[in-house]
């Protein structure tokens, strides 16, 4: 399970959750603008904007999970099994492979208005990586500060649709996900009050009673009502410390601890890292299952015109700030 969201303070943030019971081995990569990016069906690109995210790399290409570029979009790929479908090469269309849809957005996008541009050319593929990677099943959140969108390849054609609550986890498709928040409209961050019988002393004996019947679980369709609540009513200061700080508080309502979501016998989905891109100023934030401290990338501390990819290693390992030793 995963689950992504954006959030506006003074400046615009978008990160995700990446929930699984292995790490492929993951790296914080910047993509430079002179990277060559070698598109299996659409030819070479020689310059671009600037990416950075979370990434891994094979054969000197990064296969970003989540990412953002120097112009203000993000974007990033959750699960979305038994319903991603990726279609045949088609003439007359840009066929980009699955792998290749971050970069190809990210690459040439400064805006959501672009992007919805580009995706009515678009034909994503079913090419794989390599056998070792094969097709990952996903679909994609794409935002930038005034919108975000949801894209889903489907048996029956590509959907892209306006997603106005900015949070997306997995199954089951979106219109779905979006319809079930019909039943929570009662949930509030305020005090009830009694409107279920009037003769009946009723009484709203502890705080947060306004979000009962919010759902608990991990299933993914409870966390996109969780995530959603809790994004749409959080508050913040607008410095980055505060934003960032409320950014990793909101996804932390749909963090998984080890033990709680059995895959396999014996195996269990953790929450293997969180991230949260300050999209307005280019700086990756990301802390793991084992290192709650964030740690951060500026992508603009390098040199972006460089055409060599530049990768950071994910920090590990808790770091505990004893006070008195
Ligand atoms: C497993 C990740 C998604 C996590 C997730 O959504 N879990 C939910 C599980 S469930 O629905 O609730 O069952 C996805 C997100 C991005 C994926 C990676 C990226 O797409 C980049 C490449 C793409 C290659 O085709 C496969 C390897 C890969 C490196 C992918 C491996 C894996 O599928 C990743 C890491």
């Amino acid at each position: 399970m995963c689950t992504a969201a954006t959030y506006k303070t003074k400046d615009f943030y978008f990160g995700r959750t990446l929930d699984y019971e292995f790490s492929y081995g993951d790296q914080i990569v910047i993509t430079p603008r002179n990277y060559a990016f070698n598109f299996r069906h659409v030819g070479d690109m020689k310059n671009h904007y600037a990416i950075i995210g979370m990434a891994h790399v094979a054969e000197d290409y990064p296969l970003y999970y989540d990412a953002m570029n120097e112009k203000g979009v993000a974007m990033a790929g959750l699960n979305f099994v038994g319903n991603a479908v990726y279609a045949a090469i088609k003439p007359d269309v840009e066929n980009i492979a699955q792998f290749e849809f971050i970069p190809w957005i990210l690459s040439q996008c400064s805006s959501l208005v672009e992007v919805r541009e580009l995706l009515e050319r678009i034909n994503i593929v079913n090419t794989p990586f390599s056998e070792q990677l094969p097709l990952a099943q996903l679909h994609w959140i794409i935002s930038d500060e005034n919108e975000s969108i949801t894209v889903e390849s489907m048996s029956d054609g590509l959907h892209i649709y306006d997603n106005p609550v900015g949070v997306l986890t997995n199954n089951p498709p979106f219109p779905q996900q979006m319809f079930q928040l019909n039943n929570y409209m009662y949930l509030s961050p305020k005090q009830p009050r009694n409107t279920f019988c009037e003769n009946l002393t009723l009484d709203a004996y502890s705080r947060g009673m306004g979000g009962l019947g919010l759902p608990g679980d991990l299933s993914s369709s409870s966390r996109f009502v969780r995530v959603a609540f809790t994004k749409v009513n959080a508050i913040s200061g607008e410095s980055e410390e505060e934003s960032v700080s409320q950014f990793f508080h909101i996804l932390g309502s749909v963090d998984q601890q080890r033990g709680c979501c059995e895959v396999a016998d014996g195996k269990y989905e953790i929450t293997l890292y969180t991230s949260c891109c300050n999209v307005t100023k280019g700086i990756y934030y990301y802390n793991t299952y084992e290192n709650h401290q964030i740690s951060a990338v500026d992508m603009h501390v390098e040199n972006l015109d460089s055409d060599k990819m530049i990768c950071y290693p994910v920090i590990q390992g808790e770091r505990i700030n004893y006070q008195n030793k």
